[in-house]
Protein backbone atom coordinates (compact mmCIF):
# COMPACT_ATOMS: atom_id res chain seq x y z
CA UNK A 1 0.00 0.00 0.00
CA UNK A 2 0.85 3.35 -0.75
CA UNK A 3 -0.21 7.01 -0.91
CA UNK A 4 -0.39 7.53 -4.63
CA UNK A 5 -3.61 7.64 -5.81
CA UNK A 6 -6.01 9.91 -8.29
CA UNK A 7 -7.77 12.58 -6.90
CA UNK A 8 -10.36 14.14 -8.45
CA UNK A 9 -8.99 12.06 -11.81
CA UNK A 10 -5.67 13.71 -11.30
CA UNK A 11 -2.38 11.51 -9.60
CA UNK A 12 -1.81 12.56 -6.31
CA UNK A 13 1.22 12.14 -3.92
CA UNK A 14 -0.68 12.34 -0.51
CA UNK A 15 -2.71 15.20 -0.64
CA UNK A 16 -0.52 16.99 -3.15
CA UNK A 17 -1.34 17.00 -7.21
CA UNK A 18 1.48 16.05 -8.91
CA UNK A 19 1.09 18.27 -11.45
CA UNK A 20 1.36 20.69 -9.30
CA UNK A 21 4.95 19.70 -8.78
CA UNK A 22 6.11 19.07 -11.94
CA UNK A 23 4.76 22.87 -13.23
CA UNK A 24 6.65 23.60 -9.44
CA UNK A 25 10.06 21.98 -9.42
CA UNK A 26 10.01 20.60 -13.48
CA UNK A 27 10.76 17.20 -14.99
CA UNK A 28 11.98 14.43 -14.68
CA UNK A 29 11.71 14.58 -11.02
CA UNK A 30 11.24 11.74 -7.85
CA UNK A 31 8.67 12.19 -5.34
CA UNK A 32 8.72 10.76 -2.15
CA UNK A 33 6.21 10.31 0.29
CA UNK A 34 6.97 10.28 4.07
CA UNK A 35 3.75 8.59 5.11
CA UNK A 36 4.45 5.83 2.92
CA UNK A 37 7.95 5.30 4.36
CA UNK A 38 6.52 6.03 7.40
CA UNK A 39 3.93 3.37 6.98
CA UNK A 40 6.60 0.57 5.44
CA UNK A 41 8.87 0.91 8.39
CA UNK A 42 6.19 0.59 10.88
CA UNK A 43 4.90 -2.50 9.22
CA UNK A 44 8.09 -4.33 9.42
CA UNK A 45 9.04 -3.28 12.33
CA UNK A 46 5.90 -4.46 14.02
CA UNK A 47 6.36 -7.75 12.22
CA UNK A 48 9.92 -8.54 13.54
CA UNK A 49 9.28 -6.99 17.26
CA UNK A 50 9.21 -9.35 19.18
CA UNK A 51 12.69 -10.74 17.60
CA UNK A 52 14.13 -7.66 19.51
CA UNK A 53 15.59 -7.08 15.78
CA UNK A 54 17.33 -3.61 15.26
CA UNK A 55 16.13 -2.50 11.71
CA UNK A 56 19.55 -0.97 9.69
CA UNK A 57 17.69 0.98 6.59
CA UNK A 58 20.28 -0.01 3.87
CA UNK A 59 20.94 3.89 2.51
CA UNK A 60 22.15 2.18 -0.97
CA UNK A 61 18.70 2.05 -1.76
CA UNK A 62 17.68 5.68 -1.44
CA UNK A 63 20.93 7.84 0.23
CA UNK A 64 18.82 11.15 0.11
CA UNK A 65 19.45 12.85 3.50
CA UNK A 66 15.64 13.46 4.03
CA UNK A 67 14.73 9.90 3.28
CA UNK A 68 17.22 8.69 5.90
CA UNK A 69 15.96 10.92 8.04
CA UNK A 70 12.65 9.91 7.71
CA UNK A 71 13.51 6.54 9.03
CA UNK A 72 16.05 7.68 11.30
CA UNK A 73 13.27 9.62 13.11
CA UNK A 74 11.43 6.37 14.07
CA UNK A 75 14.10 4.70 15.05
CA UNK A 76 16.05 3.16 12.17
CA UNK A 77 20.14 2.56 12.64
CA UNK A 78 21.69 2.17 9.10
CA UNK A 79 23.26 -0.59 6.74
CA UNK A 80 26.09 1.80 4.98
CA UNK A 81 28.47 0.64 2.06
CA UNK A 82 30.92 3.48 2.70
CA UNK A 83 32.61 6.54 3.68
CA UNK A 84 29.71 8.57 1.74
CA UNK A 85 26.60 6.63 3.19
CA UNK A 86 28.21 6.63 6.97
CA UNK A 87 28.54 10.65 6.64
CA UNK A 88 24.99 10.46 5.11
CA UNK A 89 23.81 8.44 8.03
CA UNK A 90 25.27 10.56 10.67
CA UNK A 91 24.13 13.84 9.31
CA UNK A 92 20.71 12.71 9.16
CA UNK A 93 20.94 11.86 12.93
CA UNK A 94 21.52 7.92 13.15
CA UNK A 95 23.29 7.13 16.00
CA UNK A 96 26.70 5.83 15.37
CA UNK A 97 26.16 2.61 17.39
CA UNK A 98 22.95 1.65 15.09
CA UNK A 99 25.14 1.64 11.67
CA UNK A 100 26.55 -1.05 10.58
CA UNK A 101 29.21 -1.06 7.66
CA UNK A 102 29.01 -3.71 5.11
CA UNK A 103 30.68 -3.33 1.51
CA UNK A 104 33.55 -5.96 -0.13
CA UNK A 105 35.90 -3.31 -0.85
CA UNK A 106 36.37 -0.79 2.16
CA UNK A 107 39.47 1.18 2.35
CA UNK A 108 41.66 1.82 4.99
CA UNK A 109 40.18 5.57 5.18
CA UNK A 110 36.67 4.37 5.04
CA UNK A 111 37.71 1.42 8.11
CA UNK A 112 39.31 4.15 9.96
CA UNK A 113 36.24 6.47 9.32
CA UNK A 114 33.90 3.64 10.90
CA UNK A 115 36.14 3.09 14.01
CA UNK A 116 36.49 6.55 14.81
CA UNK A 117 32.50 7.07 14.38
CA UNK A 118 32.05 4.27 16.67
CA UNK A 119 30.10 2.64 14.39
CA UNK A 120 27.95 -0.50 16.25
CA UNK A 121 30.00 -3.39 13.61
CA UNK A 122 32.02 -3.82 10.44
CA UNK A 123 31.46 -6.68 8.46
CA UNK A 124 34.32 -8.53 7.59
CA UNK A 125 34.40 -9.89 3.82
CA UNK A 126 37.81 -11.11 3.18
CA UNK A 127 40.60 -12.25 5.36
CA UNK A 128 43.15 -9.35 3.64
CA UNK A 129 40.20 -6.87 4.82
CA UNK A 130 40.40 -8.78 8.54
CA UNK A 131 44.03 -8.01 8.48
CA UNK A 132 44.01 -4.09 7.65
CA UNK A 133 40.79 -3.75 10.49
CA UNK A 134 43.36 -5.22 12.60
CA UNK A 135 46.27 -3.06 11.82
CA UNK A 136 43.95 0.07 11.36
CA UNK A 137 42.35 -0.62 14.64
CA UNK A 138 45.85 -1.20 16.54
CA UNK A 139 46.93 1.94 15.29
CA UNK A 140 44.15 3.65 16.95
CA UNK A 141 44.48 2.15 20.01
CA UNK A 142 41.23 0.29 20.14
CA UNK A 143 39.62 -2.76 19.32
CA UNK A 144 37.38 -2.93 16.11
CA UNK A 145 34.13 -4.65 16.46
CA UNK A 146 33.48 -6.51 13.62
CA UNK A 147 31.20 -9.69 11.94
CA UNK A 148 32.06 -12.05 9.05
CA UNK A 149 29.59 -11.76 6.23
CA UNK A 150 30.14 -15.06 5.20
CA UNK A 151 28.38 -16.14 2.27
CA UNK A 152 26.07 -19.38 2.47
CA UNK A 153 26.29 -20.42 -1.05
CA UNK A 154 22.33 -20.37 -1.74
CA UNK A 155 20.62 -19.53 -4.88
CA UNK A 156 18.29 -16.74 -4.53
CA UNK A 157 16.10 -17.58 -7.36
CA UNK A 158 16.04 -13.51 -8.53
CA UNK A 159 17.48 -11.63 -11.20
CA UNK A 160 21.78 -12.88 -11.59
CA UNK A 161 22.67 -9.47 -11.01
CA UNK A 162 21.88 -8.98 -7.75
CA UNK A 163 22.42 -12.53 -6.69
CA UNK A 164 25.06 -12.26 -3.60
CA UNK A 165 24.73 -15.04 -1.90
CA UNK A 166 25.93 -18.02 -4.14
CA UNK A 167 29.93 -19.18 -4.52
CA UNK A 168 30.94 -17.98 -7.47
CA UNK A 169 29.49 -14.43 -6.30
CA UNK A 170 32.35 -11.90 -5.15
CA UNK A 171 30.31 -11.42 -1.60
CA UNK A 172 31.34 -12.61 1.89
CA UNK A 173 33.48 -15.59 2.77
CA UNK A 174 32.74 -19.28 2.49
CA UNK A 175 30.62 -20.32 5.07
CA UNK A 176 32.63 -23.76 5.34
CA UNK A 177 35.58 -21.21 5.58
CA UNK A 178 34.93 -19.46 7.79
CA UNK A 179 35.80 -21.29 11.15
CA UNK A 180 39.33 -20.75 10.52
CA UNK A 181 38.98 -17.24 9.54
CA UNK A 182 37.51 -16.89 13.03
CA UNK A 183 40.00 -18.58 14.66
CA UNK A 184 42.96 -16.31 12.94
CA UNK A 185 40.52 -13.85 14.17
CA UNK A 186 40.77 -14.50 17.75
CA UNK A 187 44.46 -13.97 17.76
CA UNK A 188 44.15 -10.44 16.27
CA UNK A 189 44.31 -7.91 19.28
CA UNK A 190 42.88 -5.36 17.37
CA UNK A 191 39.45 -7.06 16.33
CA UNK A 192 36.58 -8.14 18.63
CA UNK A 193 34.75 -10.49 16.25
CA UNK A 194 31.27 -11.63 18.21
CA UNK A 195 28.99 -11.41 14.91
CA UNK A 196 28.03 -13.42 11.50
CA UNK A 197 26.61 -11.73 8.83
CA UNK A 198 24.61 -12.97 5.44
CA UNK A 199 22.74 -11.50 2.68
CA UNK A 200 22.22 -13.58 -0.35
CA UNK A 201 21.03 -11.11 -2.67
CA UNK A 202 17.84 -8.46 -3.30
CA UNK A 203 14.40 -8.63 -4.96
CA UNK A 204 13.60 -12.21 -3.42
CA UNK A 205 10.20 -13.01 -3.99
CA UNK A 206 10.17 -16.22 -1.78
CA UNK A 207 11.25 -17.07 1.46
CA UNK A 208 12.80 -20.50 0.48
CA UNK A 209 16.04 -19.16 0.29
CA UNK A 210 16.20 -17.26 3.27
CA UNK A 211 14.92 -20.32 4.75
CA UNK A 212 18.11 -22.17 3.34
CA UNK A 213 20.59 -19.57 4.61
CA UNK A 214 19.36 -18.86 7.91
CA UNK A 215 19.71 -22.72 8.47
CA UNK A 216 23.48 -22.80 7.37
CA UNK A 217 24.09 -19.27 9.68
CA UNK A 218 22.31 -21.13 12.71
CA UNK A 219 25.06 -24.29 11.39
CA UNK A 220 27.79 -22.23 11.46
CA UNK A 221 26.90 -20.63 14.93
CA UNK A 222 26.85 -23.78 16.59
CA UNK A 223 30.54 -24.58 14.89
CA UNK A 224 31.79 -21.40 16.13
CA UNK A 225 30.32 -21.78 19.92
CA UNK A 226 31.70 -24.99 19.96
CA UNK A 227 34.95 -23.58 18.98
CA UNK A 228 34.57 -21.48 21.85
CA UNK A 229 33.83 -18.43 20.49
CA UNK A 230 30.85 -15.84 21.46
CA UNK A 231 29.11 -15.19 18.83
CA UNK A 232 26.16 -12.24 19.80
CA UNK A 233 24.71 -10.67 16.56
CA UNK A 234 23.38 -12.09 13.40
CA UNK A 235 22.89 -9.78 10.40
CA UNK A 236 20.55 -11.36 8.30
CA UNK A 237 21.32 -8.43 5.60
CA UNK A 238 17.84 -7.30 3.45
CA UNK A 239 16.36 -8.50 0.05
CA UNK A 240 13.19 -8.88 0.69
CA UNK A 241 11.23 -8.28 -2.61
CA UNK A 242 8.55 -6.30 -3.37
CA UNK A 243 5.57 -5.63 -5.57
CA UNK A 244 6.42 -4.37 -8.99
CA UNK A 245 3.96 -5.25 -10.77
CA UNK A 246 4.41 -8.38 -12.91
CA UNK A 247 5.03 -11.09 -10.23
CA UNK A 248 3.67 -14.11 -10.84
CA UNK A 249 2.51 -15.15 -7.42
CA UNK A 250 1.88 -12.90 -4.25
CA UNK A 251 5.28 -12.06 -2.55
CA UNK A 252 6.17 -12.81 1.11
CA UNK A 253 5.35 -10.42 3.61
CA UNK A 254 7.36 -8.69 6.48
CA UNK A 255 5.46 -11.39 8.57
CA UNK A 256 6.43 -14.41 6.79
CA UNK A 257 9.93 -13.50 6.80
CA UNK A 258 10.11 -12.51 10.18
CA UNK A 259 8.59 -16.36 11.22
CA UNK A 260 11.53 -17.57 9.00
CA UNK A 261 13.77 -15.80 11.02
CA UNK A 262 12.22 -16.80 14.08
CA UNK A 263 12.22 -20.50 13.70
CA UNK A 264 15.50 -20.89 12.31
CA UNK A 265 17.62 -18.64 15.03
CA UNK A 266 15.47 -16.84 17.64
CA UNK A 267 16.54 -19.02 20.50
CA UNK A 268 20.27 -17.96 19.53
CA UNK A 269 19.56 -15.30 21.91
CA UNK A 270 21.61 -13.24 19.33
CA UNK A 271 20.92 -9.80 18.83
CA UNK A 272 19.18 -9.77 15.48
CA UNK A 273 19.95 -6.79 12.94
CA UNK A 274 17.83 -6.67 9.50
CA UNK A 275 18.93 -4.24 6.98
CA UNK A 276 15.91 -3.86 4.46
CA UNK A 277 16.12 -1.30 1.79
CA UNK A 278 13.93 -1.38 -1.23
CA UNK A 279 11.32 -3.02 1.09
CA UNK A 280 11.13 0.72 3.05
CA UNK A 281 11.35 2.77 0.08
CA UNK A 282 10.66 1.05 -3.11
CA UNK A 283 7.13 1.92 -3.16
CA UNK A 284 7.58 5.23 -1.54
CA UNK A 285 8.81 6.90 -4.63
CA UNK A 286 7.80 7.55 -7.79
CA UNK A 287 9.83 9.27 -11.17
CA UNK A 288 7.47 11.75 -12.65
CA UNK A 289 8.05 12.71 -16.88
CA UNK A 290 7.16 14.19 -19.39
CA UNK A 291 6.00 13.17 -22.78
CA UNK A 292 8.32 14.84 -25.25
CA UNK A 293 7.63 13.30 -28.52
CA UNK A 294 5.02 10.44 -29.72
CA UNK A 295 6.65 9.25 -32.88
CA UNK A 296 4.56 6.42 -34.97
CA UNK A 297 7.43 4.27 -36.11
CA UNK A 298 6.75 1.44 -38.99
CA UNK A 299 7.15 -1.37 -36.53
CA UNK A 300 6.47 0.52 -33.26
CA UNK A 301 4.74 3.54 -31.72
CA UNK A 302 7.17 5.81 -28.87
CA UNK A 303 7.01 7.57 -26.21
CA UNK A 304 9.87 9.49 -26.25
CA UNK A 305 9.64 11.08 -22.20
CA UNK A 306 12.53 13.49 -20.72
CA UNK A 307 13.54 11.20 -18.05
CA UNK A 308 16.21 8.31 -19.41
CA UNK A 309 18.33 5.72 -18.09
CA UNK A 310 20.34 8.07 -16.38
CA UNK A 311 17.83 9.18 -13.94
CA UNK A 312 16.41 5.19 -13.43
CA UNK A 313 18.53 2.40 -14.62
CA UNK A 314 16.81 -0.17 -13.57
CA UNK A 315 15.10 -1.14 -16.97
CA UNK A 316 17.82 -0.95 -19.16
CA UNK A 317 20.20 -2.85 -16.25
CA UNK A 318 18.17 -5.56 -15.34
CA UNK A 319 15.26 -5.42 -17.98
CA UNK A 320 13.23 -4.57 -14.78
CA UNK A 321 9.50 -3.84 -14.79
CA UNK A 322 8.32 -0.59 -13.54
CA UNK A 323 4.63 0.29 -13.56
CA UNK A 324 3.65 3.62 -15.85
CA UNK A 325 0.79 5.54 -15.23
CA UNK A 326 -0.48 8.56 -16.77
CA UNK A 327 -0.95 11.70 -14.13
CA UNK A 328 -4.27 12.16 -15.79
CA UNK A 329 -6.44 9.57 -15.00
CA UNK A 330 -7.72 7.64 -18.30
CA UNK A 331 -11.60 7.78 -18.91
CA UNK A 332 -13.33 5.03 -18.25
CA UNK A 333 -13.34 2.53 -21.33
CA UNK A 334 -10.51 4.35 -22.87
CA UNK A 335 -8.77 1.94 -25.63
CA UNK A 336 -5.08 1.59 -24.79
CA UNK A 337 -2.36 1.54 -27.47
CA UNK A 338 0.51 -0.44 -26.99
CA UNK A 339 3.79 1.81 -27.28
CA UNK A 340 7.34 1.67 -25.68
CA UNK A 341 8.20 4.59 -23.53
CA UNK A 342 12.18 5.58 -24.14
CA UNK A 343 14.49 7.96 -23.08
CA UNK A 344 16.22 10.39 -25.07
CA UNK A 345 19.75 8.55 -24.65
CA UNK A 346 21.41 7.46 -27.43
CA UNK A 347 21.58 3.61 -26.20
CA UNK A 348 18.87 1.75 -27.13
CA UNK A 349 18.61 0.17 -23.78
CA UNK A 350 17.23 4.22 -22.98
CA UNK A 351 13.79 2.11 -22.75
CA UNK A 352 11.51 2.17 -19.32
CA UNK A 353 8.69 -0.25 -21.38
CA UNK A 354 9.08 -2.27 -24.20
CA UNK A 355 5.52 -2.93 -25.64
CA UNK A 356 3.20 -1.92 -23.23
CA UNK A 357 -0.32 -0.96 -23.19
CA UNK A 358 -1.16 2.32 -22.03
CA UNK A 359 -3.51 4.70 -22.43
CA UNK A 360 -2.78 7.37 -25.61
CA UNK A 361 -0.81 10.48 -24.77
CA UNK A 362 0.23 13.56 -26.56
CA UNK A 363 3.31 15.49 -26.07
CA UNK A 364 3.19 17.82 -22.81
CA UNK A 365 1.42 14.70 -20.85
CA UNK A 366 3.13 13.74 -17.49
CA UNK A 367 3.62 9.86 -16.76
CA UNK A 368 4.66 8.45 -13.37
CA UNK A 369 6.76 5.82 -13.52
CA UNK A 370 5.97 3.75 -10.02
CA UNK A 371 7.92 1.89 -7.41
CA UNK A 372 11.14 4.10 -8.29
CA UNK A 373 11.98 5.04 -4.36
CA UNK A 374 14.48 2.61 -4.43
CA UNK A 375 17.54 2.49 -6.58
CA UNK A 376 16.27 5.01 -8.27
CA UNK A 377 18.12 8.47 -7.92
CA UNK A 378 20.74 6.35 -5.79
CA UNK A 379 21.88 4.73 -9.30
CA UNK A 380 21.16 7.96 -11.17
CA UNK A 381 24.55 9.04 -13.26
CA UNK A 382 24.75 12.20 -15.49
CA UNK A 383 25.04 10.25 -18.92
CA UNK A 384 24.90 12.41 -22.11
CA UNK A 385 25.98 15.28 -19.82
CA UNK A 386 22.31 15.06 -18.20
CA UNK A 387 22.32 16.65 -14.64
CA UNK A 388 20.66 14.94 -12.03
CA UNK A 389 16.98 15.14 -11.99
CA UNK A 390 15.54 16.89 -8.81
CA UNK A 391 13.84 15.11 -5.72
CA UNK A 392 10.77 16.41 -3.73
CA UNK A 393 9.26 14.67 -0.40
CA UNK A 394 5.28 15.04 0.19
CA UNK A 395 3.76 15.33 3.57
CA UNK A 396 0.47 15.54 3.53
CA UNK A 397 -0.28 18.83 1.76
CA UNK A 398 2.96 20.30 1.79
CA UNK A 399 5.94 19.39 -0.39
CA UNK A 400 9.59 20.57 -0.21
CA UNK A 401 12.29 19.67 -3.07
CA UNK A 402 14.99 18.07 -0.93
CA UNK A 403 17.72 17.68 -4.24
CA UNK A 404 17.96 20.25 -6.13
CA UNK A 405 18.24 19.73 -9.55
CA UNK A 406 22.02 19.68 -10.92
CA UNK A 407 22.70 22.14 -13.69
CA UNK A 408 24.89 22.11 -16.78
CA UNK A 409 27.23 24.58 -14.95
CA UNK A 410 27.29 22.00 -12.01
CA UNK A 411 28.92 19.25 -14.70
CA UNK A 412 31.38 21.49 -16.35
CA UNK A 413 32.46 23.46 -12.68
CA UNK A 414 34.43 20.57 -11.71
CA UNK A 415 36.48 20.02 -15.16
CA UNK A 416 39.18 21.48 -16.59
CA UNK A 417 40.92 22.29 -19.25
CA UNK A 418 45.24 21.07 -18.87
CA UNK A 419 47.16 24.04 -19.21
CA UNK A 420 48.69 23.37 -22.55
CA UNK A 421 45.06 24.04 -24.29
CA UNK A 422 44.21 27.85 -24.87
CA UNK A 423 40.71 27.96 -24.73
CA UNK A 424 38.66 28.85 -28.21
CA UNK A 425 37.73 31.99 -29.05
CA UNK A 426 35.32 34.21 -28.79
CA UNK A 427 36.22 34.27 -25.24
CA UNK A 428 35.71 31.90 -22.61
CA UNK A 429 32.55 32.60 -21.15
CA UNK A 430 32.09 33.61 -17.44
CA UNK A 431 30.57 30.11 -16.60
CA UNK A 432 33.16 27.77 -18.23
CA UNK A 433 35.45 26.32 -15.73
CA UNK A 434 39.10 27.12 -16.46
CA UNK A 435 42.35 25.05 -16.00
CA UNK A 436 43.53 24.50 -12.35
CA UNK A 437 46.84 25.88 -12.11
CA UNK A 438 49.21 26.53 -15.12
CA UNK A 439 51.90 23.70 -13.58
CA UNK A 440 48.81 20.92 -12.84
CA UNK A 441 49.51 17.46 -15.12
CA UNK A 442 52.48 19.15 -16.42
CA UNK A 443 54.20 15.35 -16.13
CA UNK A 444 51.24 14.11 -18.71
CA UNK A 445 52.58 16.40 -21.21
CA UNK A 446 52.74 14.62 -24.22
C1 LIG B 1 24.70 -6.14 2.69
C2 LIG B 1 23.38 -5.65 2.18
N1 LIG B 1 22.40 -5.40 3.07
C3 LIG B 1 21.20 -4.94 2.67
C4 LIG B 1 20.91 -4.73 1.34
C5 LIG B 1 19.56 -4.21 0.97
O1 LIG B 1 18.89 -5.09 0.15
P1 LIG B 1 17.38 -4.83 -0.25
O2 LIG B 1 17.26 -3.48 -0.78
O3 LIG B 1 17.11 -5.88 -1.24
O4 LIG B 1 16.57 -5.03 1.00
C6 LIG B 1 21.89 -5.00 0.38
C7 LIG B 1 21.61 -4.86 -1.07
O5 LIG B 1 21.26 -5.83 -1.71
C8 LIG B 1 23.17 -5.46 0.81
O6 LIG B 1 24.14 -5.68 -0.08
N1 LIG C 1 20.42 -2.15 -7.62
C1 LIG C 1 19.59 -3.34 -7.49
C2 LIG C 1 19.60 -3.93 -6.13
C3 LIG C 1 20.98 -4.27 -5.66
C4 LIG C 1 21.05 -4.23 -4.20
C5 LIG C 1 22.43 -4.00 -3.69
N2 LIG C 1 23.08 -5.18 -3.20
C6 LIG C 1 18.19 -3.03 -8.01
O1 LIG C 1 17.96 -1.96 -8.48
O2 LIG C 1 17.33 -3.86 -7.98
Amino acid sequence: MDHFDYRAGYLAAENVPIRRIAETVGTPVYVYSTATLERHFRVFAAAVADLGALVCYAVKANGNLAVVRALARLGAGADVVSGGELQTALVAGVPAERIVFSGVGKSEEELAAAISAGVMQINVESEPELRLLNQVALAMGCRAPAAIRVNPDVDAHTHEKISTGLSENKFGIDWTAAPRLYARAAAMPGIRLNGVAVHIGSQLTCVEPFREAFHRVRDLVAMLRADGHSIDTLDLGGGLGIPYGNEDGPLPSPVDYAAAIRHALADLRCQLILEPGRLLVGNAGVLVTRVLYVKEGTARTFVIVDAAMNDLMRPALYDAFHHIVPERQPACGVVPRVVDVVGPICETSDTFAAERPLPPVVAGDLLVIRTAGAYGASMASSYNARPLAAEVMVSGDAFAVVRERETVADLLARQHLPPWFEWPTPATPAATPVAKSATSGADAQP
